[in-house]
């Protein structure tokens, strides 16, 4: 993981000048007043990864200036990280330093934690993972009380689970949520909540079906469902599938169908240019489809799923990268209108930009 400069007496201002440089390049889009949503200003990131440096028989957490990766940076703090990421921290560290086993040839760990205060710790190696590790890292987990994962070269050894399970508020109702590890998650819980929430408000009385592309875990489908008759969801991660089963019956929601496929494999099915035997369960004929919510990775929408985004008469378009999404509404402009535009502050001290779009057809 990159070192981020945290620095909470300057929170405003690097989120100002993000403000500004989206602004500018967003200019060129009629866009409507850009309402923003703020993050703490640390204590923020649920999820983090650490290199290990190993120096004299001792093992250190480090962290690396994007481009310089031989020359770490050993921390033993993380601001950016949640409280329980900083508590966990020493302890783990002091434990793994006091056993041989559980210490050599260790390069990585990931922690997991969320709001609701439940944690996961993936400790990651370069040698194979026997009895004598899996009797140290149960010690290890009694000491935390946190689960932990052993991971090496095809190698996953679970202590007891691989999840943890998250509470989010969304305005008056609060959701639960499993988080699989190595599955995406959004990272910032409380900024998460903020987008929930303004998804829920501009998708109230809504009529018809959703379909939803990149539902990952189900994070936005669980609170969205209300707002439609019936949701079709889909995702190509199956651990994230998996999750979202988990989290739609968790949360008593019956009117969502689930697909494992890709947004370029939907979409093809969608316009019949070839079945899918994933799909065959399911009358695509039979769905009233009034709005389509995408949150693409990085790389947003390609040009055959952005061809079908635009077919809708709403679309809400969530999105990590402004500049992919600046170029999908270009296109998209030329179709629908900017209603509302919204910017989630969800990686503070970074030039990356969380961004909400909800457009509606001219
Ligand atoms: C930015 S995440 C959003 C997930 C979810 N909306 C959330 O809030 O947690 C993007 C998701 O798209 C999935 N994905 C990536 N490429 C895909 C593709 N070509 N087709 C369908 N899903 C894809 C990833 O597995 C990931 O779950």
């Amino acid at each position: 993981m990159a070192i981020h400069q945290v620095a909470p007496e300057r929170y405003e201002q690097q989120l100002g000048e993000k403000l500004a440089t989206l602004k500018q390049q967003f200019a060129d889009l009629s866009l409507p007043n850009i309402v923003t949503y703020h993050s703490p200003a640390e204590h923020y990131r649920q999820r983090a990864e650490f290199k290990i440096w190993q120096q004299d028989g001792k093992a250190s957490y480090a962290m690396y200036q994007p481009g310089q990766y031989k020359t770490p940076f050993v921390i033993d703090s993380f601001p950016v990280g949640s409280v329980r990421i900083n508590s966990l921290m020493p302890t783990l560290l002091s434990a793994v330093n006091n056993s041989e086993i559980l210490r050599r040839r260790l390069f990585q760990v990931e922690f997991l934690t969320t709001k609701s205060n439940d944690a996961l710790i993936t400790l990651i190696y370069h040698k194979p993972l026997d009895a004598q590790w899996e009797k140290e890292a149960r010690a290890l987990r009694e000491t935390l009380g946190v689960d932990i994962i052993g991971r090496s070269r095809r190698q996953k050894i679970l202590l007891e689970r691989d999840f943890v399970i998250e509470k989010l508020q969304v305005g008056e109702q609060q959701f639960e949520y499993k988080q699989i590890e190595g599955g995406f998650s959004q990272p910032n819980a409380d900024v998460c909540e903020k987008m929930l929430a303004w998804a829920v408000m501009h998708t109230q009385n809504s009529r018809g079906d959703l379909l939803e592309l990149y539902c990952g875990n189900g994070n936005f489908t669980v609170p969205l469902a209300q707002n439609f008759n019936k949701v079709l969801a889909t995702e190509i991660s199956k651990t994230s599938v998996q999750a979202a089963h988990y989290n739609f019956e968790a949360n008593n929601v019956d009117n969502v169908e689930v697909v494992r496929i890709s947004s370029e494999e939907f979409t093809q099915a969608i316009d019949g240019v070839r079945p899918f035997r994933r799909l065959a369960h399911l009358d695509l004929a039979s769905y009233d489809f009034s709005t389509i919510f995408v949150d693409p990775p990085r790389a947003g929408l390609d040009d055959d799923t952005l061809a079908l985004t635009s077919r809708f008469e709403t679309i809400v378009y969530v999105s990590c990268n402004p500049d992919t999404l600046h170029a999908n509404l270009k296109t998209l402009s030329q179709t629908h209108m900017v209603e509302h535009f919204a910017v989630f502050d969800q990686f503070p001290y970074t030039h990356h930009l969380e961004c909400g779009a909800i457009l509606r057809r001219r």
